[in-house]
C-alpha cells in the first residue's frame, strides 16, 4: 500500500533501485552539470536586480538650456559643492583654460586695433536674412544703435599712435600660445570650424526653424568678434587630466629666459611651463593695452564690450598673468569654455538623514551637461529615459540680444520655445522640472545702464523696469508655458532667480535644489 507521508518529488529525484556504479557515475556527472547551470542563471538574475537597483537609485539630473546660458557654470557649483575633493584636485588643470579665455581678449583688442590701423569699417553683423518680416513676441528697436558707416573712420583724428602698434608686436607672441594651449587641450580642427559654422537646420529641440525675423541687434558684433576664438573640447576629462599637473605634460619653456619681463624683472622661476612664462613676460604690456583710454575709445567705436563677454579676465591680470597662479574657485567658475556633446559627471553625494537609502547617506548621482547651441541639441534626446531631474538654465539678461548661430532668434524667444519644448516632451512627463531664471546680476546691470525691456519685449508694456518686475514678469510666463503644455496643468516646477557665477548665493539654491530632487526621486522610486 502507498503511503500518503511519502513525498512525489523526492520519488521523482530518488536514484534508480539496482543502479550501476557507471549508471551512478554518470547521473551524478549529469546533476552536477545542471546545478552549475542553474546557479549560472541565479547569479545572472541576481547581478540583473543589482544594475536594475543601481540604476534605478542613481539620481540621473540633466541640465538644459542654450549656448552661454549657463549650465558647465551650474555644474562647476555642484561639483564643487558635493564633489569637493575632485574638484580640488582638478583646480591647477583649469589654469590652462583660464590662460586661453584671457589671451582670447588680448587677441580681440589687438585684432580691433589691426582694424582701426588699416582704417577698416566696422563690419555690421549679416546673416543675410534681414528681408525675413515675421514678428514673434519680441521687437528689435536698440534706439541708438546704429551701424558705422564704412566712411565713419576716414573723417575723424587717427586713435591711435606708433605707441599702439609697438604694443601690438610684443604681444604678438600670444597668438603662439593662443594656439599651443588650445593643441594641449586637445580642441580640434573641428571644433574650431563649428565655432563659426552653426546652421539653422536644427530649431529649439529639432522642430523649430528660426522665426524671429529680426535685424542685428547692436551687441552681435562684439560677440562674433569674441566668439571666433571660444574653443570647445571633445572631453572636458581628457583635455584636464592632460594638464593634471599643471606643469606636467606642458611643455618647458626653450626660450623665454633670454628675455626679459615687460616690468623689465627678468623671470626667476625655472620650473614653469613656456605658455606661463610667456603670458608672465606680457603682464605689464597687457595692463597698458586694457587701460589705455585710446584703446578704450577704440573698443567703444567699434561697439566690443569685452567686459559683457564670457570668460572675462582682463581685470585680473595683476593675479593670473604670473609664473604662480593657481585657479581659484572662483576662477574655474567664471571660465568659459563651449561644451560639445553630451558630457557626463558621475558623483557621490552625502546625504544626511532624513533622506537616506537603504541606510546608506550616500547616493549615486549623474550629472548631464550638455552642448547648448542649435547645432548640438539633436543629441540631447537619447538622454531623456529614465532623467529624474531636468536644470533648466534661461539667461533672462537676454532679452535685448541674439543668438549667435542664428541671429534672426531672440534669446529670450529662444529660451521660451526651448522650454515649451521640454515641458511638452512625453518622455520627460514624469521628471521634476527647475528653472533657473539666471544671469540676474547681468540683468540688474543693464537696466541699470537704461536699456528698457519693453523695447524688446513689447508685452512688457508700463511694468517698472527693474529686476524684480522683470524676474516676476518672466516667471510668470514660464509657468504659462507650463501649464499650457502639460496633461495635466497642475505639474510643479521649481523656480528660482539665480546668477551662478555668485558661488555663494548659488551653493544655498543647489542645497534647496538638491533636496527637492533627491526627495522626488525618493517618492518616485518608492522608497518614501
Ligand atoms: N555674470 C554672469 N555670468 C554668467 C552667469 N552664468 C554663466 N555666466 C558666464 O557665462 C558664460 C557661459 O556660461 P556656461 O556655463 O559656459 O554656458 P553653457 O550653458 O554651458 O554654454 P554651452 O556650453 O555653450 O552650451 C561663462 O563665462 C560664465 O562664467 C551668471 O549668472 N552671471
Ligand atoms: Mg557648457
Amino acid at each position: 500500500m502507498k503511503s500518503f507521508d511519502e513525498d512525489p518529488l523526492d520519488r521523482l529525484i530518488r536514484p534508480p533501485p539496482n543502479e550501476t556504479p557507471e549508471e551512478r557515475a554518470d547521473r551524478e556527472r549529469k546533476e552536477a552539470e545542471a546545478r552549475r547551470v542553474s546557479d549560472e542563471i541565479d547569479n545572472d538574475i541576481r547581478k540583473e536586480r543589482a544594475a536594475l537597483k543601481k540604476q534605478q537609485s542613481t539620481v540621473r539630473v540633466l541640465l538644459l538650456g542654450q549656448s552661454e546660458s549657463g549650465k558647465s557654470t551650474t555644474l562647476k557649483n555642484f561639483r564643487m559643492r558635493f564633489a569637493p575633493e575632485e574638484w580640488q584636485a582638478e583646480l591647477v588643470s583649469w589654469r590652462a583654460v583660464i590662460q586661453l579665455n584671457l589671451i582670447r581678449s588680448v587677441l580681440s583688442i589687438l585684432d580691433a586695433i589691426k582694424a582701426e590701423l588699416d582704417n577698416e569699417p566696422n563690419q555690421p553683423f549679416l546673416t543675410g536674412d534681414e528681408d525675413d518680416e515675421t514678428e514673434f513676441l519680441f521687437s528689435d528697436s536698440e534706439p541708438g544703435h546704429e551701424p558705422q558707416s564704412s566712411s565713419a573712420n576716414s573723417n575723424t583724428r587717427p586713435l591711435l599712435t606708433g605707441q599702439h602698434q609697438l604694443l601690438k608686436l610684443r604681444l604678438a607672441p600670444l597668438r603662439r600660445v593662443e594656439a599651443d594651449l588650445k593643441k594641449q587641450l586637445g580642441a580640434s580642427a573641428e571644433d574650431e570650424l563649428a565655432d563659426g559654422a552653426a546652421s539653422d537646420e536644427y530649431g529649439t529641440l529639432g522642430r523649430f526653424g528660426g522665426d524671429g525675423g529680426l535685424a542685428p541687434a547692436g551687441g552681435a558684433l562684439s560677440k562674433k568678434m569674441t566668439r571666433s576664438r571660444e574653443f570647445s573640447v571633445r572631453r572636458l576629462k581628457d583635455a584636464l587630466t592632460r594638464n593634471t599637473s599643471g606643469t606636467g605634460t606642458r611643455s618647458p619653456r626653450s626660450h623665454s629666459r633670454s628675455r626679459p619681463n615687460s616690468d623689465g624683472s627678468g623671470s626667476d622661476n625655472d620650473d614653469v611651463d613656456e605658455a606661463t612664462d610667456v603670458i608672465a613676460n606680457c603682464r605689464e604690456d597687457i595692463k597698458t593695452l586694457w587701460s589705455d583710454p585710446a584703446v578704450g575709445e577704440v573698443l567703444k567705436k567699434r561697439d566690443i564690450r569685452l567686459e559683457d563677454s564670457a570668460g572675462f579676465f582682463l581685470d585680473d591680470v595683476d593675479r593670473i598673468a604670473t609664473r604662480e597662479y593657481v585657479p581659484s574657485d572662483d576662477d574655474v567658475v567664471r571660465a568659459r569654455l563651449r561644451t560639445m556633446g553630451v558630457q557626463e559627471y558621475k558623483i557621490k553625494v552625502y546625504q544626511p538623514t532624513p533622506f537616506l537609502v537603504a541606510g546608506s547617506g550616500i547616493t549615486d548621482w549623474s550629472l548631464y551637461d550638455v552642448g547648448g547651441s542649435r547645432t548640438c541639441r539633436h543629441a540631447w534626446v537619447p538622454y531623456f529615459d529614465n532623467v529624474t531631474a531636468i536644470i533648466f538654465l534661461a539667461p533672462v539678461s537676454c532679452f535685448d540680444e541674439r543668438l549667435l548661430e542664428d541671429s534672426r532668434i531672440n534669446r529670450l524667444e529662444d529660451s521660451f520655445l526651448l522650454w515649451r519644448d521640454v515641458c511638452s516632451n512625453k518622455l520627460l512627463e514624469k521628471t521634476s522640472l527647475i528653472l533657473f531664471m539666471n544671469k540676474c546680476d547681468l540683468l540688474k546691470r543693464k537696466l541699470k545702464m537704461g536699456v528698457q525691456v519693453k523695447d524688446h519685449l513689447p508685452s512688457y508694456g508700463d511694468r517698472p523696469n527693474e529686476a524684480p518686475s522683470v524676474v516676476k514678469y518672466l516667471k510668470d510666463k514660464f509657468r504659462d508655458i507650463v501649464r499650457a503644455n502639460t496633461t495635466d496643468g497642475g505639474r510643479v516646477a521649481y523656480y528660482y532667480a539665480t546668477s551662478v557665477t555668485d558661488i555663494k548665493t548659488t551653493y544655498a539654491t543647489l542645497k534647496t535644489v538638491k533636496d527637492i530632487i533627491l526627495r522626488d526621486h525618493l517618492k518616485s522610486a518608492d522608497f518614501v
